[in-house]
C-alpha cells in the first residue's frame, strides 16, 4: 500500500530530516541531466530502459510513438505516471517527474526546456538493500535490455516494443539541443551490396559488445569511421541506419559553429556513451593543413590582410583560437581514453582525396567505407523499398545500363518513387531506364571527347 501522490507532493516541502520520525519513506532522484555541463545520465537511461521494459504492462498511461514508417513502437514512462517494483520481496514505487525551466532558448531546433527525472521511493528500512543490491540490479538490467535489443535488431525482426527513444543532438555554438530521432533507415533498405553491408554491420556489433577487450587493451572504446563518396549515395542514410542498428544517440557536430578548441573539447566531453558523433563533409569545415576555413565571404578580406605585414600577427593569433585539425585529432585519441562508454565517431565527406592523410590514416580512422554509385544488388534493394518487388522483365535490361552508367541511388530512388497513384510499375521502370540511357549517351559523347583530346595532345607531343 502506498499513499496518494499529491500528498507525497506536499510532504516533500518539508524538511526530509524533521519528517524522518513520521515519514518512514526515504526517496531518491535521478536526473536526466547531471553535472554542471548537463550530461545525459547514464543512470537515467539505464531505468529509463529497465522501467519501459518491466513496466509496459503495468504503467496505466504509457506513452506511445509510432515511429514513422517502422510500425515499431516506443514505450515508456508517461510524465506522473508511477510504477511499483518488487525486490527480494519488498515493495518500491517508481515516478517520473519533470520540471519545465524557464529559460529561454535561442535554438532552431524545437528544444524543450524540461528537466525529467525519476524518483524512487521505498521504506527507509529496506535502505540497504535498496541502495545497493537493488540498484545495482536495475542498472545492470537496463543496459543488459540495450544489448538484447540490439540482437533482436541484428536478426532482423520487427521488434514490437523499442526500449529506448533516441536523440538527435545538434550543436548551436558550443550547446548541444536534441530532437526525437525518428530516421527510418535501416541496413536492410540501405542499397548497397549484401556483402558488404554485412561486413559493417558485423563490425559495429563487435564493436559495440568489445568493451572487455577495449578495456584489457587499454584503449578508450572508440570506432571511427570515414565515409565517402559523391552526394546521394548514402552517406547520411548509413549513419541513420548504424545509430538504428546499434540504439545509439546522435550527435551531429556543426563544425563551422564551433568557436576554438576550448568549445570543441567541452562539446566532445558532453557526449554521452553510446552515441555516435557525426562530423559531416570533413572537407569543408577543415581545410588541408588543418586550419579553419575562413568563412567564403571573408576570404578576400582574410587574402587582403595578409598582404599587410602588419596583420600577419594578429591573423596567426586568432587561428591559433580557431577549431584545428590537430585539435580535433587529439581530442579523439585523447580525450575519450578518460570518459567510460562507447562512441563512434563518423566523418563524411565527397572528396576522400583532399584530406589529409593524419586524418584518415588506420588507427584514427578504423574503417574507411566507400559509398559508391548505384549498382544492380543496390537497385533490387531499392525497387523492393519502394516498389516491393524483387523481379521484373526489365531488370534486365537495368542491369546491363547500370553496368555502364554511373548514377547515383538517390537519382535511382527519384525514379522509382511512386509519385501518383497511376504511375505504375512499368512506368517507374521506363522512367529509369530513359534517364540511364541519355546518361549514357552524355557519357558516351564525353569519353569520344577526352579521347579526343587525349589523341590530339599525343600527336602533339609526337
Ligand atoms: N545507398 C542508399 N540506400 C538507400 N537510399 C539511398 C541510398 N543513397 C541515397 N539514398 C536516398 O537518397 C537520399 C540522399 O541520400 P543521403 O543523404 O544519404 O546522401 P549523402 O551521401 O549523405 O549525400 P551528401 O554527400 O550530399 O550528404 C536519401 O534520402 C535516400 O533516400
Ligand atoms: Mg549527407
Amino acid at each position: 500500500q502506498y499513499f496518494p501522490y499529491q500528498f507525497r507532493g506536499y510532504i516533500e516541502k518539508y524538511s526530509q530530516r524533521l519528517l524522518s520520525f513520521v515519514y518512514p519513506y526515504v526517496q531518491i532522484t535521478f536526473n536526466e541531466f547531471t553535472g554542471e555541463r548537463l550530461m545525459r545520465s547514464e543512470a537515467y537511461s539505464a531505468i529509463e530502459n529497465y522501467l519501459s521494459s518491466t513496466s509496459s504492462s503495468q504503467a496505466k498511461r504509457l506513452k506511445a510513438d509510432i515511429v514513422k514508417n517502422n510500425q515499431s513502437l516506443v514505450l515508456s514512462m508517461d510524465d506522473h505516471e508511477e510504477v511499483a517494483d518488487e525486490f527480494q520481496g519488498i515493495k518500491l514505487w517508481w515516478a517520473s517527474a519533470k520540471h519545465v525551466g524557464k529559460t529561454q532558448s535561442f535554438a532552431f531546433y524545437p528544444v524543450t526546456d524540461e528537466k525529467r527525472f525519476y524518483k524512487l521511493t521505498f521504506h527507509k528500512k529496506h535502505r540497504d538493500l535498496i541502495i545497493g543490491p537493488y540498484l545495482k540490479h536495475v542498472l545492470k538490467e537496463g543496459k543488459a535490455i540495450k544489448v538484447r535489443n540490439r540482437h533482436v535488431l541484428k536478426e532482423g525482426k520487427a521488434i514490437k516494443v523499442r526500449n529506448r527513444q533516441r536523440k538527435l543532438y545538434t550543436n548551436n555554438g558550443s550547446n548541444w539541443s536534441h530532437v526525437v530521432f525518428e530516421h527510418p533507415a535501416t541496413f536492410q533498405t540501405l542499397a548497397m551490396e549484401q556483402d558488404k553491408k554485412e561486413e559493417i554491420m558485423e563490425d559495429l556489433i563487435t564493436f559495440s559488445q568489445a568493451e572487455e577487450f577495449y578495456s584489457r587493451i587499454g584503449r578508450a572504446w572508440k570506432r571511427g569511421y570515414l565515409l565517402y563518396g559523391p552526394p546521394g549515395t548514402g552517406k547520411s542514410t548509413m549513419i541513420a541506419a548504424m545509430a538504428n542498428l546499434l540504439g545509439y544517440d546522435i550527435y551531429d557536430l556543426e563544425l563551422t559553429a564551433v568557436k576554438d578548441n576550448t568549445e570543441l573539447r567541452k562539446l566532445l566531453i558532453e557526449t554521452s556513451s553510446k552515441s555516435i558523433i557525426v562530423i559531416e563533409d570533413i572537407d569543408c569545415s577543415l581545410d588541408l593543413t588543418g586550419q579553419r576555413r575562413p568563412k567564403k565571404e571573408k576570404k578576400d578580406e582574410a587574402e587582403e590582410m595578409k598582404q599587410h605585414p602588419m596583420h600577419k600577427a594578429s591573423i596567426e593569433e586568432a587561428k591559433s583560437d580557431q577549431v584545428t585539425l590537430s585539435g580535433l585529432l587529439n581530442f579523439i585519441d585523447g580525450l575519450w581514453s578518460a570518459c567510460g562508454g562507447e562512441r563512434l565517431i563518423v566523418f563524411t565527406t565527397n572528396f576522400v582525396e583532399k584530406l589529409d592523410p593524419a586524418l584518415i590514416r588506420k588507427g584514427r580512422m578504423d574503417k574507411h567505407i566507400e559509398l559508391s554509385y548505384c549498382g544492380f544488388e543496390a537497385f533490387k534493394v531499392l525497387a523492393k523499398n519502394y516498389q516491393k518487388v524483387d523481379s521484373h522483365k526489365l531488370f534486365g535490361r537495368i542491369q546491363d545500363l547500370l553496368r555502364e552508367v554511373r548514377i547515383t541511388p538517390a537519382d535511382v530512388a527519384e525514379h522509382l518513387m511512386p509519385k501518383t497513384a497511376s504511375r505504375d510499375l512499368q512506368t517507374c521502370f521506363e522512367s529509369l531506364i530513359q534517364a540511364l540511357e541519355s546518361a549514357k549517351q552524355a557519357q558516351d559523347s564525353n569519353k569520344e571527347e577526352t579521347a579526343l583530346i587525349q589523341g590530339l595532345s599525343e600527336k602533339s607531343v609526337q
